[in-house]
């Protein structure tokens, strides 16, 4: 019997106004894999996110996280969610070690007091992304790589077994790429489910078991070099862009 998927999607579509962002998507999501997502801009991949995080409700289909709807599934905090930068508002009065702790918040009970276990979890997940020395730092003063460590931090932080991450290479330096990498295989090889967004189709193989090709429909999910096949990437990009690159 095969075990429940982590994350299923059926047959989601979602429209915004007239704009048909995702056209019936299925996918399913296995916990220990990391599977990366690839489409090109406007292709559907925020609003997958989105979708799977319960924030954007689809029109028709269903998101089911460990058999569960996700605004259910999202208050046990298996959820954790690296959301593209221009999400986030950087200004905001909080520090590295700040946000790592609102992974904590859904343990924590309505005080939001932190107690010695979310302390050592926060401790624990600045260590893992290599950011204890920038702890206090406030979050706009940090580097793009930075940016994403603290929040791939706070995903382990809140011991999410789902971890949803919206192009966490975009901007970010050669060091953050590659200790976000390894994190994200090692989590993986702890059991986590992990959905990630890359433009940096080169570096698939090495990152993900598995790659969806997404163009508002799932074009091809499967062996990331048998979904980056020249046929199928000219479907979704329209040009050679593994020799273009
Ligand atoms: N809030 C919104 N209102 C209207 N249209 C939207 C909204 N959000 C996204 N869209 C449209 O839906 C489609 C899918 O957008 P989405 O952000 O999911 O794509 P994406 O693959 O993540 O793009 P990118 O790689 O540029 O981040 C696009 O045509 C986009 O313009």
């Amino acid at each position: 019997m095969t075990p429940q998927p982590a994350v299923e999607v059926q047959d989601v579509t979602v429209h915004y106004g007239d704009v048909l962002a995702l056209d019936r998507v299925s996918l399913s999501l296995q916990a220990g894999r990391v599977c990366g997502l690839v489409g090109m801009n406007g292709s559907g991949k925020s609003t997958l996110f989105k979708s799977i995080m319960g924030t954007v409700k689809p029109d028709t289909g269903t998101v089911r996280i460990n058999g569960q709807a996700p605004a259910t599934a999202r208050k046990t905090g298996v959820l954790g969610y690296v959301p593209q930068s221009e999400e986030v508002d950087w200004a905001f009065p909080l520090s590295v070690r700040d946000v790592v702790m609102t992974g904590r918040y859904g343990r924590m009970g309505l005080t939001r007091r932190p107690g010695k276990a979310d302390r050592s979890a926060v401790d624990h997940a600045l260590e893992r992304v290599e950011l204890t020395d920038l702890a206090d730092r406030q979050i706009g003063q940090l580097s793009g790589g930075q940016k994403k460590r603290t929040f791939v931090a706070r995903g382990i932080a809140q011991e999410a077994t789902i971890l949803l991450l919206d192009e966490p290479f975009a901007g970010v330096d050669k060091r953050s790429e590659a200790t976000i990498t390894t994190l994200l295989r090692e989590l993986a090889g702890a059991g986590a489910a992990i959905l990630v967004s890359t433009h940096d189709l080169h570096a698939l193989p090495a990152l993900a078991d598995e790659a969806i090709l997404l163009m508002r429909t799932v074009l091809a999910h499967g062996d990331p070099t048998l979904v980056l096949q020249p046929a199928n990437l000219a479907s979704a990009f329209g040009l050679d862009v593994m020799t273009r690159t």
